[in-house]
């Protein structure tokens, strides 16, 4: 499958049929625009900085905390985030940016320094307060790699571990109602050393789920895994986040994982999150040129923005003039430019028909490798610039290294930030 990197909130939505709708699963709204037309709640306010919309249908979520791990790693964490009930925020992050010690925070297995968590109207962290609610007081769900299966219990012992306090019928009831929606009903007998990869990750997602968690986290659960059992668990992720109506927070820093499962996004470097917002906005517009490379835009360079009309803007970058359209939102002069690689095309011919693509350059193949399906190439265009094109389209144009050709970039591809 390719690993196309969408750059626009409808190509998101786009990828995201492609990757998952063709399974036949239902695609619930994705962009904050597609859940709001029917809900006004969200007030926008502060979008983009780590402090998100005032929801009053969403579930609010605030992490504020300080936490240094023994040998010297520190995370301060800043989010205020209103969960939807029905849909995902992702953690996404190179390693080590620190999104597992977040997602343990909120767990209540890490102790924060300094800060505050609060989920609802529970307070489960007030450093200066000396409030510490313990982890089985939170009622959360969490599912990570290491599903932690008891080796010596059956399928259904295993589910029905977390259980334990409840009348005999009570849990028989939900130990069942979790094997049978996470398809574990004929695998309830075996002991997990008999079963695959997928199939144990399943019953610890059944495990979790049976407590009935009002709040579930997922670290990288799916990490390990082959392509399909992968594909198979992300869709039963979605459809038990739809139908049980759980918040629910997913660490990874897989992109087609992300935007296949979720809602909303926060990116996460250097133990800080350093954007968040729906997760189509965020992709589109990076902030910063960090945020940028983390979210896989691979063209970042300087440019002066020179003018701006007819609904452009005319950007100067090493000597040649793009054309970016103008969003409103520039009032900047040294920007940098940032373009997907995906959305560059190459021709091997100027063209001299009209054409709607706003930007032309003339550029000269530099590297040319293999990516799977894939294949991403480097040019020399006075600045390099990185286009990412299928097999078929790389032997048609005959790339290799040296040959001239022309890079066309639509003007809304082109997104800008302030330098
Ligand atoms: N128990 C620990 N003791 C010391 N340092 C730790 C501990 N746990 C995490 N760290 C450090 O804290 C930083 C953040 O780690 P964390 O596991 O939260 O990152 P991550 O984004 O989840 O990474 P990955 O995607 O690789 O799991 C890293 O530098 C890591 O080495």
């Amino acid at each position: 499958m390719p690993s196309a990197r969408p750059a626009d909130p409808r190509n998101v939505l786009r990828k995201r049929q492609e990757w998952v709708g063709r399974r036949g699963v239902p695609i619930f709204p994705r962009s904050r625009e597609e859940s709001e037309e029917n809900d006004n709640s969200d007030s926008g306010e502060g979008r983009g900085d780590g402090r998100l919309f005032a929801g009053k249908s969403m579930e609010r979520l605030t992490i504020d905390f300080r936490l240094r791990h023994p040998g010297g790693a520190e995370v301060h964490a800043s989010l205020l985030f209103a969960l939807d009930p029905a849909g995902v925020l992702v953690l996404f992050g190179p390693s080590g940016a620190g999104k597992t010690t977040i997602l343990r925070s909120v767990a209540g297995l890490e102790w924060p320094s300094a800060g505050r968590i609060q989920f609802r109207e529970e307070v489960w962290v007030d450093v200066e307060e000396k409030r510490w609610v313990p982890p089985q007081r939170r009622r959360i769900g969490y599912v990570d790699q290491h599903d932690a299966l008891f080796p010596h219990f059956t399928v259904a012992e295993n589910v029905a571990f977390g259980l334990r306090g409840l009348p005999g019928k009570e849990k028989r009831r939900r130990a069942d109602e979790g094997l049978e929606s996470c398809g574990l009903l004929s695998l309830a007998g075996r002991p997990p050393a008999t079963l695959s990869g997928g199939e144990r990750r399943r019953v610890a997602l059944a495990r979790a789920l049976a407590r009935d968690p009002q709040l579930l986290l997922l670290d990288e659960p799916f990490a390990g895994l082959d392509p399909r059992s992968r594909d198979e668990l992300i869709e039963l992720l979605r459809k038990m986040v739809r139908e049980r109506s759980l918040p629910t927070i997913f660490v990874t820093h897989d992109e087609k994982e992300a935007v296949c499962l979720g809602r909303d996004l926060a990116v996460v470097a250097s133990g800080r999150v350093l954007q968040s917002g729906p997760l189509a906005e965020v992709f589109a517009r990076p902030l910063t040129p960090e945020t940028g490379r983390i979210l896989g835009v691979e063209t970042v360079v300087p440019g002066r923005c020179l003018s701006a009309h007819d609904g452009l803007i005319e950007v100067e970058v090493a000597g040649e003039i793009l054309r970016a359209a103008d969003r409103g939102d520039t009032p900047f002069d040294q920007a940098y430019v940032m373009v997907r690689a995906e959305d560059v095309i190459l021709s091997a011919e100027e063209g001299r028909f009209a054409v709607s693509v706003r930007n032309r350059l003339h550029g000269r193949v530099l590297e040319k490798e293999n990516e799977g399906a894939m294949v991403r190439v480097v040019l020399d265009c006075g600045f390099p610039l990185v286009a990412r094109v299928t097999r078929g389209a790389a032997q048609e144009l005959e790339l290799s290294v040296g040959k001239p050709l022309f890079c066309w970039i639509k003007a809304h591809a082109i997104h800008l930030v302030p330098r």
